[in-house]
């Protein structure tokens, strides 16, 4: 395991993220009524709520894709399409979204991770190729770098993106649904990833369905709702009562599951 990068973030425990009273709506459909959210730095933190809760809008709220109707994004002292633009914040997207035929090599994709430090001509510099070679090593990809990003399995698909953030050298890192479509081999690897990259105080937010994966995955958890109806330690937010809420479902009969999801 590599030594803890401080550079990579900030102090630990110090705010990173401010989402203040944010609301996005598409059209007539509320995304969002007025989320509020605080993510420190050294943190990694499970996005949970049922499907169109709000999750990937949340997180393109804060990688600056989307431009909440109201309320505030900062990212450290930056707003987010800027500290996108800087590389400061990173986004790995759901599988759906990407065009896996797409003739690009892992490789290709981790070095997309530089483009904001590049300058106009585009030309990547030996400092920029060995930090996407450290970024594939990181990941376990190298020897798939040269690879159609299609060929891929699941986790790799997922792992290469992971790589492409740590190449941007994001402080803070969006992951929509890493686990889906990875075996628990992959899963477990990936997991391990992002705590090795809170311990170099980055900040880390993953929506994620699979509230198995959140005790071992997450120091924080954030139930959301349209807003964030609670966000704490994971077991104190998972609650059957909390989960009833979020997921309309009978608390009696979540008992079960809710123990297991803790
Ligand atoms: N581009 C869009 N146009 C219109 N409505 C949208 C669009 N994107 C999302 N929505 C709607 O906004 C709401 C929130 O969607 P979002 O994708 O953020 O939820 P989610 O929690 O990520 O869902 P899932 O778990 O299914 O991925 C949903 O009602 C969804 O149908």
């Amino acid at each position: 395991m590599s030594a803890p990068d401080r550079s990579a973030g900030g102090l630990p425990g110090e705010p990173v993220v401010r989402v203040e009273g944010v609301t996005v709506s598409y059209g007539d459909v509320l995304a969002l009524d007025r989320a509020d959210l605080v993510l420190a730095a050294g943190v990694v933190c499970g996005l949970v709520g049922m499907n169109g809760s709000g999750k990937s809008t949340l997180l393109k709220t804060i990688v600056g894709t989307i431009r909440p109707d109201s309320g505030t994004v900062r990212i450290g002292d930056e707003d987010p399409a800027r500290a996108r633009r800087s590389g400061r914040v990173a986004y790995v997207p759901q599988s759906e979204a990407v065009d896996w035929a797409f003739p690009l090599s892992v490789r290709d994709v981790v070095m997309t991770g530089r483009y904001g430090r590049l300058g106009p001509t585009r030309r990547p510099r030996a400092a920029d190729r060995a930090v996407v070679e450290a970024a594939l090593d990181r990941v376990g990809l190298r020897e798939l770098a040269d690879r159609q990003i299609g060929r891929l399995s699941g986790g790799q698909r997922k792992r290469t993106f992971v790589a492409r953030g740590i190449a941007q050298e994001a402080s803070v890192m969006l992951l929509d649904e890493p686990f889906a479509g990875v075996d628990k081999v992959s899963e477990a690897t990936i997991t391990g990833l992002l705590r090795e990259l809170a311990g170099d105080g980055r900040t880390i937010l993953v929506a994620t369905h699979d509230l198995h994966a959140l005790p071992d995955l997450a120091d924080e958890a954030v139930l959301l709702m349209r807003r964030v109806l609670a966000h704490g330690r994971p077991a104190d937010v998972l609650t059957p009562e909390r989960l009833a809420e979020a997921f309309g479902l009978d608390p009696m009969a979540r008992r079960e599951g809710a123990g297991e999801a803790r």
